[in-house]
């Protein structure tokens, strides 16, 4: 008891009437600490996931240093990694003992990396902004159930789970722990104020209306987890310093999501239709709906990837449909046009439409991008809106429509073309690959490794591919050559699950190479949704890919089980949409907190939202922070902005690409100006301008990339005219002279004529595979620029490159990767990670082979049981 007080004590820190408000509370909750309820504080209530303190998956918030400055940081706050078996609050206890026996007190790590993923506990890399390919649905029932890794959020809706599973899940997938700590408790008293609120739910006197019932199984889950936020964030107001509470309460309301349908006023006032196509890939559903957008006075097609929208445009546009164009990064606007094809987070909530399109609505559970496609259904201003995607959406699409007035109605579509699963595995492996097929993979390494031996095994065949890092319109090319495969030569694509969105493709046959996903914690079995996505690309309607129906299998028999017994399976309903704060609603927050930066605004709104968790579930904002701590030392820019910032598609992975981002913030703070090319310099793969580059050396650098054999290698296109490439010289020139101006230099440098960098291309082809990945980084930064352009259009740091400039650029870098595509010839390495990778597989397979319900050891292709030898005789 002695030791508990103490904890308590020190815990609080020096301040005297902090310490006298919390200490009847805590007493109470101390004595508890006697009477732990292991059940509500198994593993997993907090963070388990254990890594390196120092990394930068976990950003230290240093930003406010003492008690004077904000009361909110100056209770210690102890790893939570060391808290993850059965008895939390103890543990809690003895930890806080020995921390502040070692004098660290000062402690100060959010984990909120961990806690995003535990949270939603989805492969990460499925669905990022980068790369938005596959549905992984973070919320609602799998049905994989005999398959290990199963999403551990897998629940069926309908099964009643007793009340204290139901909290130790809560505890988890909420952070509870992390957000008492956000608000000022230390550690060791978050876990005591969590077991008082765990001991105040239990013995809640039982009530017909709530969803929780002391010792009755939870039967509406979702609803109980709402009132479980609410009841929580009530009694955390308990422990809430006396004068801290109307801060508070302020920042409550602030932080209230509850209403989402409210923000958008202007479509509550129309009755609006919304028609759901729902079925699955391959049925025709975005035909039925672009066609009545195509006949529509006025209309707008939202969709999830640049790549779709650039595809409708091209659709419109080809067919004599003015249409425009809007994306993150690039705006082509046509007056005639009263169509517009969009990014979904594009989409235009302030202009009516008679038709609106909003595609792939499944994606509306996505734990990064989910709260695009919540905020277009409810938000968009348009009489009629077509809802295409999984039939998985229906239920929650209706259930967010509620009360809103407007009419649902549902069509369902079933596939144009068959897909049947192959009896038996590939036949001779890579040599059985055939033209038409498409071997899916799942990480660039792997795309690389098998078009390698797949060239080398099938002399005479080449191999497209599409992976995630490939801007979309090298996807596009790879996909048209691999679809005129019998004049380019390209009979096979390999591709990873980018292949399952976006692409019209000529596929008789796909090919898993596995079934299995690294998701950036773990390997996990594909969902049944992204198993559908990718597998169904197989025989598209209306293309010729040889056969009358689509074929899907596999290069090992382990995999082919999972399909045959997965890909029949409905995906599990969706239970909740995302919600992301706006600009202004950060902005109002911190009105509440003017010292406090950014990554703890993020983190305090977070922990103190309030939503409705039987529909909606905050989108992760985990690479929003680590953005936010990269901009902390920018104390001058505005909160405003830098959220808009943060909101840029900017893989947080990547050190250069954090650099070029921070570099870029850091000009927009100081107010200069930052020319497109200053941070395209060759060698530049971090910004290079800012350390002096001149004019001398920028022609130079020029110079280098435009060197004869480059020019000869690229050969000019064949529809570049004279024009063209006086346009590109221009273009260049106009370049260099910015930088020169930036570095306050004057242009008189020799060589600086049309004659000299006529005729040129901005970009090397890649000849390797770094240097490809060099030129993919490199598109991105573009990307990134263009992005951040477009939102702060006008400032001077953008100023200095014009659209057109910025776009030309993009082209070229397109172009270099299209060309290295071409060109790249792999080496042996690629070999050595195929026969790695192939190695683990098998060894992992022998590990556990009764997962599978194979009753049998693999030797490499032969699985040792009668039930599979049969598969295999039959292929
Ligand atoms: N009525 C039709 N006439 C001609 N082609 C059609 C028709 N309906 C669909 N298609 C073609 O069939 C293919 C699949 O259609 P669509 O893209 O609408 O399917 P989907 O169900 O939205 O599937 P996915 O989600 O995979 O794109 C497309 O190439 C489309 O052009």
């Amino acid at each position: 008891m002695y030791c508990i007080c103490r904890c308590v004590h020190r815990s609080l820190g020096a301040s005297a009437a902090s310490l006298k408000s919390l200490r009847a509370p805590f007493s109470v909750t101390a004595t508890l600490a006697r009477k732990p309820s292991p059940q509500w504080a198994k593993e997993g209530d907090i963070d388990q996931d254990d890594a390196d303190p120092g990394s930068d998956r976990f950003p230290t918030r240093k930003g406010l240093k003492n008690a004077s400055e904000s009361p909110w940081s100056r209770n210690s706050r102890l790893r939570s990694k060391y808290l993850r078996d059965q008895d939390v609050y103890d543990q809690a206890l003895d930890l806080a003992e020995l921390a502040y026996a070692d004098g660290d007190n000062n402690t100060n790590t959010w984990p909120s990396d961990q806690r995003q993923r535990q949270r939603q506990r989805m492969p990460r890399s499925a669905f990022t902004h980068h790369d938005p390919a596959l549905a992984q649905v973070p919320n609602g029932h799998d049905p994989t159930l005999s398959f290990p890794n199963r999403n551990k959020r897998s629940r069926s809706p309908s099964r009643p789970i007793p009340l204290d599973d139901l909290f130790s899940e809560w505890l988890r997938l909420e952070n509870i722990a992390g957000k008492a700590q956000s608000v000022g408790l230390s550690q060791s008293d978050a876990a005591k104020v969590i077991r008082a609120f765990a001991s105040s739910i239990r013995s809640m006197p039982p009530s017909a209306s709530s969803p929780l019932k002391p010792k009755t199984p939870v039967r509406d889950v979702p609803a109980a987890r709402s009132t479980l936020n609410h009841l929580w964030l009530q009694f955390l107001a308990k422990y809430v310093p006396h004068d801290q509470k109307p801060l508070f309460t302020a920042l409550c309301e602030s932080a209230d999501l509850r209403h989402p349908k409210e923000w958008y006023p202007g479509a509550r006032l129309l009755r609006r239709q919304i028609i759901m196509h729902v079925g699955p890939t391959n049925s025709g559903k975005t035909h039925g709906a672009l066609a009545e957008l195509a006949a529509a006075p006025s209309g707008v097609y939202c969709g999830p990837l640049r790549l779709l929208a650039h595809e409708i445009h091209d659709r419109f546009t080809t067919r004599g449909i003015p249409c425009s164009l809007v994306t993150g990064e690039e705006r082509r606007e046509d007056p005639q046009a009263t169509i517009t094809a969009c990014t979904v987070e594009m989409a235009d909530l302030g202009r009516e439409y008679d038709v609106a399109v909003i595609d792939e609505i499944q994606v509306i559970g996505d734990a990064q991008r989910g709260w695009a496609w919540t905020q277009a259904l409810l938000g968009l201003r348009a009489k009629r809106i077509y809802v295409c995607g999984e039939e998985s959406a229906v239920p929650l699409v209706k259930r967010l429509l509620e009360g809103t007035g407007d009419e649902v109605i549902v069509k369902r579509f079933e596939r144009l073309t068959p897909l049947k699963v192959s009896p038996g595995v590939v036949k001779n492996k890579l040599a059985g690959v055939q033209p038409g097929d498409c071997v899916v993979a799942f990480s660039r390494k792997e795309v690389f490794a098998y078009k390698y031996l797949l060239e080398k095994e099938n002399p005479g065949l080449k191999c497209a591919v599409v992976y995630g890092a490939l801007p979309p319109e090298t996807r596009a090319e790879q996909a048209r050559l691999f679809n005129t495969h019998r004049e380019s030569g390209y009979g096979v694509m390999v591709a990873t699950d980018a292949v399952g969105m976006g692409l019209n493709l000529a596929i008789n046959r796909v090919i898993f190479t596995t079934t299995r996903k690294y998701d950036g914690v773990s390997e996990q079995y594909l969902s049944i949704s992204a198993l559908k996505q990718i597998a169904g690309r197989a025989g598209r309607y209306g293309l010729d890919h040889g056969s009358a129906h689509g074929t899907v299998t596999a290069f090992r028999p382990n995999d082919l089980r999972y399909i045959h017994e997965t890909l029949p399976l409905t995906p599990p309903d969706l239970t909740s949409a995302g919600l992301q704060p706006t600009p202004d609603m950060i902005e109002a927050f911190a009105q509440q907190l003017p010292h406090e930066p950014l990554t703890g605004l993020l983190e305090k709104f977070q922990a103190l939202a309030r939503l409705n968790g039987e529909m909606y579930f905050m989108c992760n904002l985990d690479d929003q922070c680590k953005l936010a701590d990269r901009l902390k030392h920018l104390k001058h820019m505005a909160i405003r902005d830098q959220y808009l910032f943060v909101l840029a598609p900017v893989n947080t992975r990547s050190e250069s690409a954090l650099a070029v981002f921070v570099h870029i913030a850091e000009m927009y703070a100081r107010d200069r100006a930052l020319p497109l090319m200053a941070l395209l310099l060759p060698g530049a793969a971090r910004p290079a301008v800012g350390v002096g580059v001149g004019v001398d050396k920028a022609l130079a650098a020029w110079r280098e990339v435009f060197t004869d054999e480059v020019v000869q290698a690229m050969r000019p296109p064949p529809k570049s005219t004279r024009e063209a490439k006086d346009e590109r010289a221009r273009h260049v020139l106009e370049l260099v002279v910015a930088l020169a101006q930036q570095q306050g230099e004057q242009v008189h440098a020799p060589g600086a004529t049309l004659d000299d960098v006529r005729p040129s291309h901005a970009f090397a082809p890649a000849r390797s595979r770094d240097q490809l990945a060099r030129l993919e980084a490199v598109h991105r930064g573009i990307l990134l620029y263009m992005w951040l352009a477009n939102r702060f259009e006008g400032h001077a740091t953008f100023a200095a490159t014009p659209r057109a400039q910025a776009e030309w650029l993009l082209r070229e870098c397109e172009r270099a990767i299209n060309l290295g595509l071409k060109v790249i010839t792999e080496s042996e390495q690629g070999h050595g990670v195929l026969r790695a990778m192939d190695q683990s597989q098998v060894e992992r397979d022998r590990r556990s082979p009764a997962k599978w319900g194979v009753a049998g050891s693999r030797r490499g292709d032969r699985v040792e049981t009668e039930e599979a030898r049969v598969v295999i005789e039959e292929v």
